[in-house]
């Protein structure tokens, strides 16, 4: 580790560098044998100002070059900061957005330290790392980041992970090559140990870095008793890591249970209020009857006012099948993703989703929406808890997750459909795009209903500097007369949905994918990279859509909307992304040139007048002041 070239963060603050050698020195203590002592930990700001590059960090030149291989050259702030203290040796609680590089942030350091490891020494009988996450969706993300990167370094390391569903055989046999990185849910360590598959002496002796990911989910998911039992047998000198995107009473309660006078570091881009959304996502609102929302939906869709790929977020699995069923009537296809669905099936479409064969994706939140949650940023309603545990479902996966920490590649736009029903929610689906350094929007649907938990979302979003000017500001590329316009096709169909239908196409769905999901575990023992063989953007009905309704003529939709359309599509060109069923704009490359110079038409269209508003698109308000399409007929098919 190059430690002379490293800017470090105490550079920054003088003072907090005297209390970190202060507990640096409270440690030094502490080792020598206070071990009741009353720890203290050091709590630091990541400062927006440091610029290190990789190297500067001291990070080993495989994993630069590795890096590099992945197109990524600059670390993000919490990079920045946390991999110096990781390869020093501290434990650390990082509390950083959604999307702003958590993983790498100790995927990198935790290799360079095993790369280092004295391999002469004794054989080791169990892994020497383990990355504990609530999910097996993450369990998946995260294996597959780690051996890509020993992939790309060329290193002698292993890497396994452990599900709960694998049986007591598939993780002996995950294990026999004596992988270094155990990457794991909770659940499943107590699991290896009662199967004997994992020694817990062998661990106490192996384990030198243990990572708890999304921590503050962890207890919320139900893994207390998991995480107490691993944390039994953790050995003193094993360094800790914690990863967070948001502040809890439970990261308090882990950072308790098993860290040892951490270093606290909190990435906050405003000194006196955090903002746990990324500045690099716009946020917009529509507000509308919960019976216009299928209305609205199309209309963001079909008259292509929103950057494609797009996470529509709904709270029920049955609404997510009305909702596809009714966008197929209009030959839009996209898939579904839910708890219910069988896990090679979830990692499947996941896969499919991220890989670009298609453009809609519908998703329930994870189960920590029909569970309990214990606490928001601002505290939950118990009210909307116990709604929302009479919507559990007994079959759902209970290590199920789609918003929280799931890597969706290249979303530009989150619709919530349904509105989440916490504030932590809201930010965990918005944190779905503007990932790292790219950027994207949000559109959230308020019905009337919802308008309360909204307005809370609103106060919780809003900083001093800005508190009287709103975050979520109401979308501006949809005119009400765009609305309108098709409004009898969209209530005629939406009529045609019945619940009947809706229940038959979800247990169809549900068959298919049992079958897929066998088939799935087949083929991608042996073929991992395929993905075309099961698509799941499948039309559920079996009728074809009718023509008039696939393809919505131009008379209909009027100038302004349209005017907006070719704005998102010639930006979406620009910024590389171009639509596959959409028209010669998006692959234009003199269009991309001017598309640059009219720039994000999100902040520079206005639907009352020329294309470029006064003060971006904010300049609709006076069409739209309260987000609103008003329902007014107008011009209706
Ligand atoms: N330094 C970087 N430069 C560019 N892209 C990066 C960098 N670091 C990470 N990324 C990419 O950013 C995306 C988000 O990273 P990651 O999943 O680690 O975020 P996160 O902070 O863990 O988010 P969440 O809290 O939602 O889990 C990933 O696709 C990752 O490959």
């Amino acid at each position: 580790m190059s430690k002379t070239k490293v800017k470090p963060v105490e550079d920054v603050n003088p003072e907090v560098m005297d209390e970190v050698m202060e507990a640096e020195e409270v440690e030094k203590q502490r080792n020598v044998g206070e071990e009741e002592e009353e720890e203290e930990e050091e709590e630091e700001k990541v400062e927006e100002d440091v610029d290190n590059s990789f190297e500067e960090l001291g990070l080993d030149s495989r994993l630069i070059r590795a890096l590099t291989k992945k197109g990524i050259e600059k670390p993000t702030l919490i990079q920045q900061s946390a991999i110096p203290y990781i390869l020093e040796g501290k434990d650390i609680v990082a509390r950083a957005k959604t999307g702003s590089g958590k993983t790498l942030a100790y995927l990198l350091p935790l290799l360079q330290k095993l790369f280092s490891a004295d391999s002469g020494s004794k054989k080791k009988l169990a892994p020497s790392a383990f990355i504990l996450v609530p999910s097996r969706e993450l369990c998946q993300q995260v294996y597959s980041e780690v051996s890509s990167l020993i992939e790309l370094c060329r290193v002698q390391l292993k890497a396994v992970q452990l599900t709960s569903s694998m049986t007591a055989s598939d993780m002996r046999n995950a294990l026999a090559g004596l992988p270094e990185i155990l990457v794991s849910t909770p659940a499943c360590i107590p699991k290896c140990f009662a199967a004997g598959v994992l020694e817990p002496a062998a661990v106490s002796e192996s384990l030198e870095i243990l990572v708890l990911d999304e921590a503050d989910l962890l207890l919320s998911y139900g893994y207390e008793d998991n995480l107490r039992s691993v944390t039994s047998i953790i050995p003193r000198r094993c360094q800790c890591l914690l990863m967070s995107a948001t502040t809890s009473s439970d990261v308090e309660k882990l950072k308790k249970l098993i860290l040892h006078n951490p270093i606290v570091l909190t990435l906050t881009e405003d000194k006196d209020k955090e903002e746990p959304v990324p500045s690099n996502v716009q946020q917009f609102w529509i507000s509308c009857s919960a019976q216009d929302k299928l209305l609205h939906i199309l209309a963001l869709l079909k008259l292509e006012v929103v950057q494609e790929k797009v996470l529509i977020f709904i709270n029920t699995i049955d609404m997510g099948f009305k909702l596809k069923l009714f966008l197929e009537k209009f030959g839009i296809k996209s898939a579904i993703l839910n708890g219910e669905l069988p896990q090679n099936s979830r990692l499947h479409i996941l896969e499919q989703f991220n890989a670009g064969l298609f453009d809609y994706l519908i998703a329930t939140d994870d189960n920590s929406q029909t569970k309990k949650e214990k606490e928001g940023p601002k505290g939950e309603d118990n009210e909307e808890n116990n709604k929302s545990k009479k919507r559990r479902k007994p079959k759902l996966d209970a290590e199920f997750s789609v918003v929280r920490g799931i890597d969706f590649k290249k979303v530009h736009t989150v619709i919530n459909f349904d509105m989440p029903q916490s504030v932590t929610g809201y930010i965990h689906r918005i944190g779905r795009t503007g990932r790292a350094y790219s950027s994207g929007s949000s559109v959230s649907l308020v019905s009337p209903d919802e308008m309360e938990g909204f307005e809370d979302i609103k106060s919780f979003l809003a900083n001093d500097k800005n508190k009287d000017s709103d975050i979520i500001t109401p979308f501006p590329l949809l005119t009400e007369n765009a609305v309108e316009s098709l409004r009898y096709r969209a209530e005629d169909v939406a009529k045609s949905v019945t619940k009947i239908s809706v229940r038959e196409s979800r247990a169809q769905d549900l068959r298919n994918e049992i079958i897929n999901s066998e088939k799935l575990k087949a083929h991608f023992e042996a073929n991992p990279r395929d993905l075309d063989l099961l698509r799941h953007d499948k039309p559920l009905s079996k009728t074809a859509p009718a023509p008039h309704l696939k393809d919505i003529p131009e008379y209909l939709v009027d100038l302004k909307t349209q005017e907006a359309s070719k704005a998102v599509k010639l930006a979406g060109a620009a910024m590389g992304n171009s639509r596959r069923s959409g028209g010669g704009a998006g692959r234009n490359n003199k269009n991309k040139k001017r598309s640059r110079k009219g720039g994000d038409p999100l902040k520079t269209f206005n639907p009352n007048g020329s294309k470029r508003g006064h003060g971006g698109g904010v300049g609709q308000k006076k069409d739209s002041s309260d987000g609103s399409t008003k329902q007014k007929k107008q011009k209706t098919v």
